[in-house]
């Protein structure tokens, strides 16, 4: 079993770049919500990762939660789908929710699951997803806090995957063609 690092091509942002667009993002969070508690919903499992680093930038009073769900679905009709596998433990009638992401692509993930957490009566739902591919969008969502937008290339790394490995690499990378090759 190789290192992570053998089956990388490119770094496209490094663990540098991304603790100070964290932190950036933490303190613009900390100025929007004074006075204000904030519910912070992270999605598993793609999210870990910027959820512990952006929790840890914020200088407010948070309260943690978790979903996991999943997305289906043909994405040409009105709504897409959200199968939600695992839901937040919280009642967030009256809280300041914001939805942590790992990335944003089509976005009918996050188009279907924005409107279940506002029926439940969130005071608010915002989206802060550290990973946009802007160009891939389907379904049009208002994401408050954005880390980076990338292009349309397959990235893994800092939580996004590749058949469940490469979350724990602490850069965005895009990975070597072997990779793929081996796994055909
Ligand atoms: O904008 P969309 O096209 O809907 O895609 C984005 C979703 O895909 C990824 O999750 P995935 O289902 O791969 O699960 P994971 O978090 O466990 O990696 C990501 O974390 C988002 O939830
Ligand atoms: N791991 C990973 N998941 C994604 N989901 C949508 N785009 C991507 C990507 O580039 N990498």
């Amino acid at each position: 079993m190789e290192n992570l690092k053998h089956d990388i091509k490119t770094v496209l942002i490094t663990r540098e770049q991304i603790a100070k667009r964290v932190r950036e993002m933490g303190q613009q969070i900390t100025k929007d919500y004074a006075g204000k508690e904030i519910v912070l919903v992270g999605i598993l499992k793609g999210a870990m990762p910027f959820l512990c680093d952006l929790m840890r930038e914020i200088d407010l009073p948070v309260i943690l939660d978790t979903m996991v769900v999943s997305s289906y679905g043909d994405a040409t009709t009105s709504s897409g789908l959200v199968k939600i596998k695992k839901d937040l433990d919280s009642d967030i009638r009256g809280r300041h929710v914001i939805v942590v992401e790992d990335i944003i692509d089509t976005g009918i993930t996050m188009a279907a699951l924005t409107p279940i957490l506002e029926k439940r009566g969130a005071a608010s739902v915002e989206l802060a997803i550290f990973l946009d591919k802007r160009e891939r969008r389907e379904k049009e969502v208002n994401v408050k806090y954005i880390g980076y937008e990338i292009p349309d290339k397959f990235i893994v790394g800092y939580g996004c995957d590749y058949a469940q490995k490469y979350r724990n690499l602490p850069e965005i990378c895009e990975l070597d063609n072997k990779v793929f090759a081996q796994a055909k």
